[in-house]
């Protein structure tokens, strides 16, 4: 087993002082990220409840974490991160009690802020808000709460499981001791930390969008076709994914939903510039993996 599912499988009790306060987590959004999200915490002793707007959706990401755990662990160990984790569609009544809220939901400045505006009503004065957007600066968002000291960003990377980086971000009202407790949390996650600035895209989507951006504009021009580029950065760099398969792992929406936001913000810098190819798949519902077709046609 792989040094990374091997450090995901360790047993861990939800008794132990690794935790520092964080012990019960709320995850908002039981999508792609929200599931490997409430997996990871789960599967490291947190008690985690995951909020999404129907139990359907929820239902599916709950088997969504029962299979990717049954990859790699037990079913002593599946049962008691399973027993770990609990849904509900309220999200109000789910942070009642909760020391920490990580946002996973759609990447849109308004609905998030709508979303944490009504949190910030409902949590206790000593919960730590804190969003996993991969594009919007985290400062636009705790504007909508009254507690930017208790507020930053927690930035994952897909698959949450085994990507071992956890971007830490703060805003300038941020407390000492909130990022401090955010650090501890990434510890207890497993996950090495880096800390970031509330700047576009961090440290990783910084570089990683202009290229992937860049690589769906080469195909636009006809220099290249998405599998010669695959193979090419895959080979030639030592890419885990090539950036056509990368984009359809992220979702396409996704993708979308950065480079326009980036480009409405900064719309005179060239390496923000929308990407009619990417548009028009998105028009279609070709959102990738997740619909079983973007850039490529999944196999079944
Ligand atoms: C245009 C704008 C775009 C911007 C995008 C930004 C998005 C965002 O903000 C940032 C990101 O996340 S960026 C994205 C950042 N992400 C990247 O860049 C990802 C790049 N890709 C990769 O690193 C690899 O292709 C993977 C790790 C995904 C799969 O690895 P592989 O070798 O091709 O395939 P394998 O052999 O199947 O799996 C290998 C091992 O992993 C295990 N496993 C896998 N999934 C699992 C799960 N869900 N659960 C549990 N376990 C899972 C599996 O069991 C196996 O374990 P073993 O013990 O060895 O048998
Ligand atoms: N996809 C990636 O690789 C990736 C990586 C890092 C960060 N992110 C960020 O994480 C966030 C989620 O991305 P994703 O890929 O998991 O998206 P996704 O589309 O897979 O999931 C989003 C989920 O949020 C739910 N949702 C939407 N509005 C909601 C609301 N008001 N209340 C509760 N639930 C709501 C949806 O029903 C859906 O299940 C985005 O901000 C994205 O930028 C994505």
């Amino acid at each position: 087993m792989a040094q990374a599912t091997r450090v995901f499988c360790r047993n861990f009790s939800s008794s132990s002082s690794r935790f520092g306060n964080i012990k019960h987590v709320t995850v908002i959004g039981a999508g792609l990220m929200g599931a490997g999200i409430a997996q990871v915490a789960a599967s490291t002793g947190h008690q985690v409840v995951i909020v999404d707007q129907t139990d359907d959706i929820l239902s599916k990401s709950k088997a969504t974490i029962e299979k990717s755990l049954q990859r790699v662990a037990g079913e002593t160990f599946i049962a008691e991160v399973m027993g770990r984790l609990t849904i509900k569609t309220d999200a109000a009544a789910a942070v009642k009690n909760t020391d920490l809220v990580i946002e996973a939901i759609v990447e849109n400045l308004e609905v998030k802020k709508k979303l944490f505006s009504s949190l910030d009503k409902a949590a206790p004065k000593h919960t730590i808000f804190t969003s996993n957007t991969s594009s919007i600066p985290i400062k636009d968002i705790a504007v909508a709460t009254q507690r930017q000291d208790r507020f930053g960003g927690l930035h994952f990377f897909n698959p949450v499981p085994i990507m071992k980086l956890l971007e830490v971000i703060r805003i300038p009202a941020t407390s000492d001791e909130t990022f401090d407790k955010l650090l501890g949390f990434g510890k207890a996650m497993d996950k090495s930390t880096v800390n970031c600035k509330d700047t576009p895209g961090f440290i990783v989507n910084r570089l990683l969008v202009p290229y992937m951006m860049e690589a769906i504009r080469m195909v636009e021009r006809g220099e290249a076709s998405p599998q010669d580029v695959d193979t090419a950065m895959k080979l030639g760099a030592g890419y885990p994914m090539g950036p056509f398969e990368l984009t359809d792992y992220v979702g396409l929406d996704t993708c979308k939903f950065i480079i326009d936001g980036w480009h409405k913000k900064y719309p005179d810098n060239p390496l923000f510039m929308p990407s009619p190819l990417l548009d028009k798949l998105v028009s279609e519902g070709k959102l990738g993996n997740k619909t079983g077709e973007g850039f490529y046609k999944q196999k079944k």
